[in-house]
């Protein structure tokens, strides 16, 4: 469970980005974060992965407060938050399977799982044909897949995209959030997105929730840019 309470957040140079958020999301949620540029969405996803501290009031997640973290404990924590970017940041001299492959050598498990992990991601992603491709040989669309395959391959029980259709037309947008969607529910894992899509937003109906400089002004269960 994701919990925000009174949380707070103002950088160096005095924006305050996030003011005073109060926020639940449970286990198995699929929620957009949506607002205008500059309204705090992706501070929110850094509060929650811990790259950013609040100043003040708590971010909870699954059990941990995440601001008290001590810093060598950081990495593991994220370990069990996926998250997606609206470029890619795949490893362009491997493979594709190297590239889901190495999320998993890096937390330490065994080869045999590796191998066992990863087709079983690559089947969940759709991208067995593929496995032997490099990032620049891929669409966008497949490459975001991979990313996708990379962010889950550990099993988090969140997984955080930050605009992950950003750089997609149309028809690929439709294939990820059909993929973040088979995810949430095969899979059960929690997904916050945030994004700019309105169509996707209003087509996709989810929980919505609106940032407006730094304060929540929207929290729609029924979702969709309409019913806000
Ligand atoms: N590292 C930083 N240092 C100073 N100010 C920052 C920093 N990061 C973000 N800000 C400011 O904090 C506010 C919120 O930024 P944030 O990136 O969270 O917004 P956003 O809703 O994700 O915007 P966008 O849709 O453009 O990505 C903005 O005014 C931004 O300029």
């Amino acid at each position: 469970m994701i919990e925000l309470k009174d949380a707070s957040k103002a950088y160096p140079n005095g924006v305050h980005a996030l003011n005073h958020i109060d926020l639940r999301i449970d286990p198995g949620e699929f929620v957009y974060v949506i607002g205008p540029t500059g309204s705090g969405k992706s501070t929110l996803i850094k509060l929650l992965n811990g790259e950013e501290v609040a100043d003040s009031g708590t971010v909870t997640v699954n059990g941990t407060n995440v601001g008290a973290l001590k810093h060598r404990k950081v990495p593991k924590y994220r370990r069990n938050i996926g998250c997606i970017f609206q470029d890619y940041r795949l490893l362009p001299r491997l493979t594709v399977y190297e590239n889901i492959a190495f999320a998993l050598e890096v937390t330490g498990t065994p080869s045999k799982q590796i191998r066992q992990r990863v087709r079983e991601v690559l089947e969940l992603v759709d991208l067995k044909d593929k496995e032997r491709a490099y990032p620049d040989e891929l669409s966008g669309g497949q490459q975001q897949r991979v990313t996708i395959g990379r962010a889950i391959a550990n099993r988090p029980s969140i997984l955080i995209a930050d605009e992950p259709t950003g750089n997609l037309d149309p028809n690929m947008s439709l294939e990820i959030i059909e993929l973040l969607e088979k995810i949430n529910q095969t899979q059960g894992t929690t997904i916050v997105m945030v994004t700019h899509d309105r169509e996707l937003v209003d087509r996709f109906r989810k929980r919505t929730i609106m940032l407006d400089k730094g304060y929540i002004v929207h929290d729609s269960s029924k979702g969709g840019y309409k019913s806000l």
